[in-house]
């Protein structure tokens, strides 16, 4: 990265409202002014120093702490300022507003979203992986989430990245040099076992990719779709699993008919559970829209959980619709066979699946193992770093690369094409530390960020 000027910004850091404690927060170069204006003297550096901020005329906006990191060790790794005030929305405002008017002569201006955390990656403070981490953390909303998100701002997950990466640009060089000198052949490469570095490299791959994919399924979550006949307890197992009434119970079959969607959390993992209208053929217009919502949500859950109800299991008509649902059902789409209403069964031999009972709550704690398990999640030892979607995906593209590697190193005579795939293969790693990432990426990332981060 170029390290070219950048203005001046300044932003509240604190959340909005009212707390004990407010920051306002400036970085770039040149601050002086700015300190001298608010602050009235020079501060030393990195010490607290309790103060009265002046307003234009002199008079003071509040009393507090300021503190001035000198760059390059700061946040951002630029010249930063804080004044830490009483934090009242208007105390904060008035700071701002006075900041951005003692800064004009540099050049200060409010800062976009994210934009504090876009410096210190620019600046080298933290990779890319680590500033989608702080915005991670700040938006954990589980305890596990934000142990994890911890871990990966700590440089956790990075550092698998960066173990990664070493291997194959050795794998690279490797190849690269055979390239550059043609006396050079394949037997250069098996001598050199190429094949076994590769086997090494894809291993740990495998190993970094399903940990990967923990960290991204405890800050995504599943979605995960109530379906089933009309009066089979839908609603009713909703509002057991959010431990609230949230959706329309009632005896009467096709109460549901807009999708009624909750999160919940289960050790820690999202949980999107979407309760949908009970499928049957009906001449009801409302109903049909209901249903078809149903059959659109089906379509994009991770899985189903279908729901069938005990008390009906020897009904032949209901034993039909069940076969009809489960043929309409989309392939690939995990499903979950669910039995309701187990309090009012009886004793006679159960239906294969799971039992339970949304009114008494029996077998839920069944339900969220199962639930567990179909989102793919298990416990791992070494603990959670978090990750994103986008990770998996830069490594599910490392791998297919590698793939090709393999393929080219078996065949032999196409050690350019093995060259350009192991290129890619370094380009999709480079991504998610965003080393050489492009500017659309970083534009999308930071986007997303609350201002003053
Ligand atoms: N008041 C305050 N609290 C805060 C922040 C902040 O900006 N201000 N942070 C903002 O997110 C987090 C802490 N992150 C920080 C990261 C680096 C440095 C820093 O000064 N780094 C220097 C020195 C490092 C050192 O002494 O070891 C550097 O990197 O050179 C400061 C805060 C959470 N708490
Ligand atoms: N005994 C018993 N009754 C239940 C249980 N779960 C639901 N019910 C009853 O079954 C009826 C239908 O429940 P709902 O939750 O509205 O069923 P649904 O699948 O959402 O129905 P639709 O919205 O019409 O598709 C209500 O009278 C519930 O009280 C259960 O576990 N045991
Ligand atoms: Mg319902």
């Amino acid at each position: 990265m170029t390290a070219s000027p950048r203005d001046p910004i300044v932003a509240i850091a604190s959340a909005p409202g009212r707390g004990a404690v407010g920051i306002v927060r400036a970085s770039g170069r040149d601050l002086a002014p700015l300190v001298a204006a608010l602050c009235g003297r020079v501060l030393k550096p990195r010490e607290a120093t309790y103060l009265p901020f002046r307003d234009a005329d002199g008079s003071a906006i509040d009393q507090g702490l300021a503190l001035h990191f000198p760059a390059p060790h700061s946040y951002t790794g630029e010249e930063v300022l804080e004044l830490q005030a009483h934090g009242g929305p208007v105390v904060m405002q008035l700071l701002l507003a006075r900041c951005l008017q003692a800064g004009a002569g540099i050049g200060l201006r409010a800062a976009e979203p994210g934009e504090f955390t876009q410096r210190a990656f620019l600046n080298d403070k933290l990779d890319l992986a680590q500033a989608e981490a702080v915005a991670d953390l700040i938006d954990a909303s589980t305890e596990a989430a934000a142990r994890s998100a911890s871990r990966s701002l700590a440089g956790e997950f990075s550092q698998h990245i960066d173990a990664l990466r070493e291997r194959l640009i050795h794998l690279r060089m490797l190849v690269e040099a055979t390239l550059d000198f043609p006396e050079e052949d394949i037997d250069f490469l098996r001598k050199a076992d190429a094949q076994g570095q590769l086997d090494g490299l894809q291993q740990q791959l495998k190993a970094v990719l399903a940990r990967t994919r923990q960290g991204a399924l405890l800050r995504e979550g599943i979605t995960v779709v109530i379906a089933g006949q009309p009066n089979a307890g839908k609603s009713s197992l909703l509002n057991a699993l959010a431990g609230a009434e949230l959706a329309i119970v009632t005896p009467i079959a096709g109460t549901t008919r807009d999708k009624v969607e909750q999160s919940i959390q289960i050790e820690g993992v999202p949980l999107h559970v979407v309760d949908t209208a009970g499928l049957r053929d009906s001449d009801d217009p409302v109903e049909r829209i209901g249903i078809e919502r149903a059959w659109g949500a089906i379509a994009k859950a991770d899985a189903v959980l279908f729901l069938h109800d005990l008390l009906r299991r020897d009904d032949v008509a209901a034993q039909q619709a069940d076969a009809a649902i489960a043929q309409r059902l989309p392939a690939g789409v995990p499903v979950l066979q669910v039995w309701n209403k187990r309090d009012a069964a009886g004793d006679a031999a159960l239906p294969e699946g799971l039992h339970l009972s949304a009114k008494t709550g029996a077998g839920l704690a069944e339900l969220r193992a199962a639930l567990l398990q179909i989102a793919g999640w298990q416990a791992l030892p070494e603990g959670v770093y978090l990750a994103r979607a986008r990770h998996v995906q830069a490594l599910g593209r490392v791998q297919e690369h590698l793939d090709a590697v393999g393929l080219h190193l078996a065949d032999g005579r196409t050690l350019d094409l093995m060259a350009e795939e192991l290129r890619l293969a370094q380009n999709a790693l480079n991504e998610i530390t965003g080393a050489f990432g492009s500017d659309d990426l970083l534009g999308v990332i930071f986007s997303r960020f609350c201002i003053g981060k």
